[in-house]
């Protein structure tokens, strides 16, 4: 069997950092074609936009700050100047009060945790990811996630959950986001309606914010609330008290060996060079994969069930960081991002997978796989043994294709992936792995020459909802098209309210 390149090993296709292995062999770039592309990062400056990422400079160029989440997760707690000063004492001080509130939440049944994007994905993720977890000890609290201002999802939680042992966490960095305040106010009635009086409804409120006054205008109490910055972004923001659940769950120890696997991460991203680096090698493979193949979009497909969240948290970081069309000059830029997407193998080889095979289009494939399996019951062995079996089968054939008479049965071959291997799934290593992604989101930003640290684009659509709303609840359905809502718009607003 045979691709392009020879497919024995070369030095560019295995690497390992934080004990997970990144196997690029299937990416068929050969050596010439590596060189070129580490000359290219250091042609782009990448090694001082690592250092200057890493160290606290105003890497957002827009918004005119750092983009610091790694100050977030530095348990060396060596300093991290921010303008002069460090910012390491107050990042500290939240540790200390998420460890203290671990133990003062007894006799809790229920969490409601009220956030979105950002503030929503990355607790979810990890709430999932650790519950099956054999060396992790949950404190069995219902963890409820609320996101969507559809009211679907308040219902479902609403009815499980027992109000007066219920604690309630509203997660967002702005505190405006009308998603959140608008359940939030939901879940307080809730508990009012359900005969909790102020004094138990103010003991339930927490908050994790960069706007206190705004959390404490709500209604929080100030010691109730979590701070973080400005400097953090919402995607990258698990780090902070974002990430309260999972320490409120699995306990203190456990966040901190998460906030331990991404530190590790940080350090290797920082110091190992640029052919050794896992983040710049994963983001260098798909650069040569747009060049050469204009590839449009790329999976991430998590041979783990405990990760199906891990793609929709990647969505996020992806496309919102790197979602853009003119570059950090304003000028319009060659590429960013593909379309992520993703779920869980081996159930998406029974969905899209016929796509990859055999599908016009090239998709690089990130193939995440965990080397222990999750229990050492004699069922669950063999469970993974077909798991794992199937993830290499599924690469390989990806890789060579298949010839056939019959042009249905045709593979292309040829369609790139990446092994990467995660030694057991902990908190340590899912730490790992999302700052693996997220140093590697950065590190295509700066490549492309995009700002990885806005999301202007998110607003345009939020404006635009007002009239409508005002329309909608008008309860007209004679609304003419003005200013703020076009011919199409208005006619949909007609039917909706006639
Ligand atoms: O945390 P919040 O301020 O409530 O923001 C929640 C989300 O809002 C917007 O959609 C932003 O685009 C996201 O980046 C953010 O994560």
């Amino acid at each position: 069997m045979q691709t392009e390149k020879n497919l024995s090993n070369t030095a560019h296709d295995s690497h390992v950092a934080v004990d997970m292995v990144l196997d690029t062999a299937y990416q068929n770039i050969s050596e010439a074609q590596w060189k070129e592309l580490f000359s290219f990062a250091r042609k782009s400056h990448l090694p001082e936009f690592i250092e200057d990422l890493l160290s606290g400079k105003h890497v957002n160029l827009s918004e005119d700050r750092p983009a610091l989440h790694s100050a977030l997760r530095n348990l060396s707690k060596s300093p991290v100047i921010l303008d002069g000063q460090d910012v390491m004492p107050s990042v500290i001080k939240v540790w200390q009060r998420i460890d203290a509130l671990c133990n003062q939440w007894v006799g809790v049944t229920d969490v409601i945790h009220i956030g979105i994007g950002g503030s929503d994905f990355g607790p979810r993720l990890a709430i999932e990811a650790l519950a099956h977890v054999p060396e992790i000890e949950s404190r069995g609290m219902r963890m409820h996630f609320l996101a969507n201002i559809d009211t679907a999802e308040l219902a479902r939680i609403l009815t499980k959950a027992l109000p007066h042992s219920t604690r309630v966490i509203i997660v967002s960095k702005s505190f405006t986001t009308l998603e959140t305040t608008m359940n939030a106010k939901a879940v307080v009635a809730w508990l009012k309606d359900s005969g909790l009086t102020q004094r138990q409804i103010n003991k339930a409120l927490f908050a994790v914010t960069a706007n206190v006054s705004g959390a404490k205008a709500f209604g929080v109490e100030e010691e109730h609330i979590f701070p973080f910055w400005d400097w953090v972004g919402g995607r990258y923001s698990v780090w902070s008290a974002v990430g309260l659940p999972i320490a409120l769950q699995y306990g203190f120890k456990t966040f901190e060996e998460f906030l331990a696997g991404a530190h590790a991460m940080d350090l290797h991203f920082r110091n190992a060079p640029l052919e050794e680096n896992l983040p710049v090698i994963m983001a260098v493979a798909l650069l040569h994969q747009q060049e050469k193949n204009g590839i449009k979009s790329y999976a991430a497909i998590p041979y783990a069930d405990a990760l199906d969240w891990f793609p929709k948290w990647l969505q996020q970081l992806d496309m919102e960081s790197n979602g853009k069309s003119v570059g950090k000059d304003g000028k319009p830029i060659k590429h960013s991002s593909p379309i992520v997407f993703g779920s869980a193998g081996s159930n998406a080889q029974h969905s899209y997978f016929q796509l990859f095979h055999q599908g016009p289009e090239v998709i690089p494939i990130d193939f995440i796989a965990v080397r222990k399996p999750m229990s050492d019951r004699p069922e669950a062995l063999a469970h993974h043994r077909i798991l794992l079996s199937n993830c290499l089968a599924q690469a390989q054939a990806l890789a060579h294709g298949k010839d056939a008479n019959n042009p249905n049965d045709v593979y292309p071959g040829k369609r790139p992936s990446n092994l990467l291997l995660l030694p057991e799934l902990n908190a340590f290593y899912l730490g790992a792995l999302l700052a693996l992604y997220e140093n590697r989101a950065a590190t295509l930003g700066a490549l492309w020459n995009i700002n990885s640290f806005d999301q202007p684009g998110v607003e345009y659509g939020k404006v635009l909802a007002k009239p409508i709303e005002k329309a909608l609840g008008s309860g007209s359905d004679h609304v003419e098209a003005n200013d703020s809502i076009d011919v199409v718009t208005a006619a949909r607003i007609n039917l909706l309210n006639s």
